[in-house]
């Protein structure tokens, strides 16, 4: 069955149309998932007790569907943002995200939304005086930094409101990244979080967990052999090898007391999206007791070393100090937690928050000893670049402002 006989099948005509479109839906290479309404939604605080918080959920709602999808913000102490669906609907293997209804039709040419302004914040040059603030902190040992992560955004004004349906088609059109649009909680009006991210916090399903952290990047070329040249000079980096190993270790000393077994078959390899390479470290493990629950070890897990820093404490308190603005749920984790204690969490990068006709990019990147200022623009440049290419914001004009 394709995807619209499917859904034709569990979205009754009578329905009202805020039912009818999905408030989340996350594509991966192996499934799709599209939830339509709401039927409970979780109780908010911080990520701190958050899996007891789900587990009560679970306790208290007892009806179908057992899960919970969403959205969890990058600092530790807001609230996540989840609900429990009216509807599920799974579809398995790898599906076009064309025709899903009351988002946009697979036969549709691709409209591009007028776009009146493009503002960098902060500027490329306040971002790289950021980038080198970051690298005097970590060379200054009393600071106890050992990486940072610090970000930039760019908001896009449009003449009319943004398609999410027309942006998800277009950053599908990447199958290496898992596409994604959530709801968010209103902030003057609704919001979502729409994105493509390459980067997989944790999957659990029974005794068996994954992550797939990414940490090192290159852009990419469109010279075949500058490609690979970009390839291979970023698998021999030191210093992107040290930036990535900081990252994977942090995340098996986290997963490590809950293992009987935790290893990465396949070593730290090179990791390929449309725009860019990464280092990146399958890891794969067994739980002791397959009772641990998914949201258990998310929200140990997050904010890692990929989009915050270490030590943690001290990487989110420079982030607040030289980053202008909260970054809310980007660099968080999107995706899902059911009754049974699996789950798949991925690390919310390559994303956008749209407001109506109002869009804010992200991109960020890891600084360690040996970054520099003029590397971090163009790494971050290259990073929004796949976002940018979804909203048809191409060309000379914007490359200026992004630096
Ligand atoms: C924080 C981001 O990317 C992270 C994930 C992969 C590679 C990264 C890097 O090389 O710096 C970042 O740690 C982002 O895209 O906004």
């Amino acid at each position: 069955m394709d995807m619209i006989a499917a859904l034709a099948n569990i979205v009754p005509a009578s329905e009202s149309a805020a039912e009818k479109q999905p408030s989340f839906i996350l594509k991966m290479a192996d499934e799709t998932m599209l939830a339509y309404g709401t039927k409970h939604q979780l109780a908010a605080g911080p990520l701190d007790g958050f899996s007891a918080r789900v587990d009560r959920h679970f306790a208290e709602h007892g009806d179908r569907p057992g899960i919970l999808v969403g959205a969890i913000p990058f600092d530790p102490a807001h609230s996540a943002h989840l609900v429990q669906p009216a509807r599920m609907l799974r579809v398995q293997g790898d599906h076009e995200v064309g025709g899903i209804p009351g988002l946009a039709t697979a036969s549709a040419p691709l409209m591009r939304v007028p776009v009146i302004s493009v503002t960098p914040e902060p500027t490329a040059d306040a971002f790289g005086e950021a980038v080198n603030a970051a690298i005097r902190a970590l060379d200054d040992t009393s600071s106890g930094l050992h990486k940072l992560v610090l970000s930039r955004c760019l908001k896009v004004r449009a003449g009319r409101s943004f398609s999410a349906g027309e942006l998800l088609r277009r950053l599908a059109s990447d199958a290496s990244a898992s596409v994604f649009i959530t709801a968010l909680p209103d902030k003057d009006g609704k919001r979502i979080l729409i994105g493509a991210t390459p980067e997989l916090l944790l999957d659990k399903r029974g005794h068996r967990i994954v992550s797939h952290p990414l940490a090192g990047s290159a852009p990419r070329s469109q010279d075949p052999a500058e490609d690979r040249a970009a390839g291979e000079h970023l698998l021999s980096s030191a210093k992107d090898q040290h930036e990535h190993s900081l990252v994977v270790q942090a995340i098996m000393d986290v997963l490590s007391p809950y293992c009987s077994e935790l290893s990465a078959p396949g070593g730290t390899t090179l990791r390929a999206t449309a725009s860019l390479w990464h280092l990146g470290t399958r890891l794969v493990g067994r739980l002791r007791d397959p009772a641990t629950s998914c949201a258990e070890l998310a929200a140990l897990l997050h904010p890692t070393p990929a989009v915050c820093g270490l030590p943690r404490q001290a990487a989110h308190a420079a982030i607040g100090a030289l980053e202008p603005y909260d970054r809310d749920f980007y660099a968080g984790a999107v995706g899902w937690c059911d009754s049974s204690g699996d789950g798949r969490w991925f690390v919310s990068i390559r994303c956008a928050e749209i407001r109506g006709e109002e869009a804010r990019l992200y991109a960020g990147a890891g600084i360690v000893p040996g970054s520099t200022a003029e590397g971090e623009i163009a790494e971050t440049a290259a990073k929004f670049s796949a976002m940018l290419h979804a909203f048809g914001l191409e060309g000379e004009d914007v490359e200026r402002r992004i630096g």
